[in-house]
């Protein structure tokens, strides 16, 4: 724990009354003033790991820290802590000013210091002159930013995102990420968001933690995670990848559809099964004598800013290209990348011994 941890989660487990856990030892930090996000798929416990910090239920095990402190038991109304929920959860019969006023109300604070922190909350969500309008006159951007100032005008410390652009369509969503990341930066304040969409988590994050079935998989920044997923289900999961089977020969040889490769990664067994990542962008198409693997084009997509090519090998294996060459449809063609551009992983490691692993490489480079 640094001083810039705000939260602390130290293998905090959660059951519902008495099943398995939809949290299984999940440890982590949060850290002051930054952009997290919690991505994976519907049902893994990003929600649940909210309502914990939110302090709306308790762990069934682990502790949760807020500020070097332990709160398992703080009640939700004594955290520094405000929640923007999915459907926004705003009063219809109130209007905008209301809605954002009624927990400063509820706190008994006087109206001259209700009127001027509500003006500024609104202010910053760029709603100035909304004050009177009614909930039922608002788009749903606008009601999207009477949840954040009901949120920020307590001045919590952190604030908490459950999907709260999943009922906005595609542009509106899309100004909404602009917005919400800047707002963030802005305030300063540690935001903690939910989503189930990996574009929204790369382009809005400083920190993701991808999870799958009650654990965070990978935690890192978005380049980080792009750039080196740790298992299938993370390369899968983030960005379009290529995954295939392979096994590793030595320290920077692998193998991978019939063929040997030199690649950048070391210190796993000769003979180990590994998986191979290639990303899309990383293979360029050329002819076959120059190419690295040979491979038979089976569709092409024109998607304006590249063509994507879905090939396969001789073993069968899917290619899928993403290149500003085209090909035929039925054509042979080669397929080149650099050593680099070969993700190696090993099966069941954990993210631990996967940064320790990556960290010698750096030293390796350093050395040299
Ligand atoms: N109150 C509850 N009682 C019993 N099971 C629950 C309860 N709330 C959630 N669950 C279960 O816990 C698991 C995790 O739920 P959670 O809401 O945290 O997932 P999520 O990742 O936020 O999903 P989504 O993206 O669909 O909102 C799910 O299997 C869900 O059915």
């Amino acid at each position: 724990m640094t001083d810039k941890t705000i939260i602390r989660f130290d293998n905090v487990t959660k059951a519902y009354s008495g099943s398995t856990p939809v949290l299984n030892k999940v440890s982590f930090d949060i850290e002051r003033g930054k952009f997290y996000t919690l991505l994976g798929p519907s049902g893994c416990g990003k929600t649940t790991i909210l309502r914990l910090i939110a302090g709306f239920m308790e762990p069934t095990s682990g502790e949760i820290y807020f500020n070097g402190k332990k709160i398992n038991e703080v009640p939700a109304n004594e955290r520094q802590v405000n929640t923007v929920f999915q459907d926004y959860a705003l009063f219809p019969h109130l209007n905008v000013f209301e809605n954002v006023a009624f927990g400063l109300r509820i706190k008994k604070i006087k109206k001259e210091e209700i009127n001027r922190r509500v003006l500024e909350a609104l202010k910053f969500v760029n709603l100035i002159d909304f004050e009177n309008r009614e909930i039922v006159e608002l788009s749903g951007g606008q009601k999207q930013r009477v949840a954040i100032a009901r949120a920020i005008v307590n001045d919590p410390e952190v604030i908490l995102l459950d999907e709260p652009l999943s009922a906005l369509d595609l542009k509106l969503r899309t100004e909404m990420q602009y917005e919400l990341r800047e707002l963030q930066q802005r305030l300063g304040k540690t935001f903690i968001f939910v989503t189930h969409d990996q574009e929204e988590a790369l382009a809005m994050s400083d920190e993701i933690f991808v999870m799958n079935t009650g654990v965070i998989q990978q935690s890192g920044t978005p380049m980080d995670i792009y750039d080196e997923p740790i298992n299938r289900f993370v390369a899968d999961f983030i960005g379009e990848s290529n995954i295939v089977s392979g096994t590793m020969i030595s320290d920077y040889r692998v193998q991978f559809g019939g063929k040997e490769f030199a690649c950048t990664d070391k210190g796993l067994h000769a003979n180990e099964k590994v998986d191979i990542v290639i990303r899309p962008e990383d293979l360029e198409i050329t002819t076959i004598d120059r190419g690295k693997m040979t491979v038979k084009v089976d569709t092409q997509l024109f998607r304006g800013v590249h063509f994507e090519l879905s090939t396969f090998d001789a073993d069968g294996n899917e290619w899928l290209v993403h290149s500003t060459k085209k090909a035929a449809v039925g054509e042979e063609i080669g397929l080149d990348f650099d050593e680099e551009a070969i993700h190696v992983m090993r099966l069941n490691e954990t993210e631990e011994e996967f940064d320790k692993r990556l960290e010698s490489y750096g030293e390796q480079q350093n050395e040299n």
